[in-house]
């Protein structure tokens, strides 16, 4: 169906009773304030700089976004059971909120619950609650501006109208902007382990709606090892044709050398995670002349077991080679935080000084997909926070 103006009327209307009152509470992880209280630790107390901190995020998969209450108030209402353990016990709000807990035993595994649960998505309303869902969150760790990305296949694929998930999640993004201030693009990620030639059908399909800016970009995700960007790279070029942003999911899964193929051979500008570039010096010498921003993941990388502890992920290493990144949630639902606590969680482990911070801050603003007037208004925010910490120790950030 069509999107209605306000994304609360339409949910309204899809959801009957269950979408007011208690209910949106309990999804929004939060009061009415938009004050969240659930995924969190003190991080707002203890943070007083993290939390004022103007916030990008760039790397966030709305479908990575369906915590436990959505997933429970989506499957009643669109008639849909999730996956259980058992047939005669459906699940409940504990047992998903366990079963959505880091860690996760792979990618794989990941991705194998991940694309499970999101078959309770079906209509255009459910696509602007989740976005709305996630952006309000996000508004309450002072994220000034979002990147989302969408699996478009994995819904066209279940019979899920392109334009009913884009016009969605299209209602959210207006609303965040027109009720929060809050700035975002849509990206619409090919799966690398679908056919190319599904891909390409998707790009054509989607091609009305970059033209109408509801799609700013594209990108690439999914299993990644054995699925190397360069099979891609017809897509991306007939992308980049069409005026479309571009990135890539790169060094998460596999090594170094998918990073450089998918600099090379699709030509992008921004690579999602990329931390395992750090292998190659030379690499990591190249992103830092090119500019190329990289989308990091801390807590979902530790909840993947792609390393050990955030402590052990190389951002003292990129700050020193001048590599330009930005830190993300990716599927903040699965992997035990939100933006704020992603922060909170390389401060911990790195101790980053406010100058060290202002860099992070200024490459994540210059690397998002905004116009310059955009960009200065987030600039002018993120430097006078800087002066008003200046001198101030690492630990009281
Ligand atoms: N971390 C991740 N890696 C690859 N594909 C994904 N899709 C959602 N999250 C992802
Ligand atoms: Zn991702």
């Amino acid at each position: 169906g069509s999107p209605s103006p306000s994304s609360s009327s339409s949910a309204r209307r899809d959801g009957g009773r269950n979408v007011d009152g208690d209910w949106k509470r309990k999804v929004d992880g939060g009061d009415d304030n938009g004050n969240n209280n659930n995924n969190s630790n003190n991080s707002t107390t203890h943070h007083p700089f993290l939390s004022a901190f103007p916030k990008c995020e760039h790397h966030i998969h709305l479908e990575g976004a369906l915590t436990a209450p959505l997933l429970l108030a989506l499957s009643a209402k669109n008639n849909i059971p999730l996956p259980s353990s058992s047939p005669d016990q459906p699940p409940t709000l504990d047992s998903l909120t366990a079963l959505l807990s880091p860690p996760h035993s792979s990618l794989q595994a990941f991705l194998t619950l991940y694309e499970a649960h999101q078959t309770v998505l079906r209509t255009a309303s459910d696509f602007d609650l989740l976005a709305w869902t996630y952006l309000r969150r996000a508004h309450a760790d002072h994220v000034v501006h979002a990147e989302l990305s969408l699996d478009a296949q994995a819904h066209t694929a279940r019979g899920v109208a392109l334009s009913a998930a884009i016009d969605g999640v299209s209602a959210a993004r207006r609303r965040a902007e027109a009720e929060l201030g809050v700035s975002s693009r849509l990206v619409l990620c090919f799966q690398r382990d679908r056919p190319v030639a599904d891909a390409l059908r998707t790009l054509r399909e989607a091609a009305p709606h970059l033209a109408s800016g509801a799609v700013a970009g594209v990108g690439l995700d999914s299993c990644e090892a054995g699925f190397p960007p360069g099979a891609f790279a017809g897509v991306f070029a007939e992308a980049a044709r069409l005026g479309a942003r571009t990135t890539a999911h790169a060094g998460e899964g596999a090594g170094w050398d998918y990073v450089r193929d998918a600099v090379e051979r699709l030509g992008v500008a921004r690579i999602d995670h990329g931390v395992r570039a750090a292998e190659s010096a030379e690499l990591v010498a190249r992103l830092a002349a090119a500019g190329t921003l990289l989308t990091v993941c801390p807590l979902s990388n530790v909840s993947l077991g792609c390393v050990a502890a955030v402590r052990e992920l190389p951002v003292r290493r990129f700050l020193d080679a001048g590599v330009r990144f930005s830190i993300n949630s990716d599927d903040p639902a699965y992997f035990g935080g939100y933006l704020l606590d992603n922060y909170v969680a390389v401060q911990e482990a790195f101790g980053l000084s406010v100058g060290e911070w202002g860099v992070i801050g200024r490459a994540s603003i210059e690397g998002s997909w905004v116009d310059g007037g955009r960009k200065r208004e987030m600039l002018g925010e993120l430097e006078a926070l800087l002066k008003g910490f200046e001198g101030a120790e690492p630990r009281d950030l």
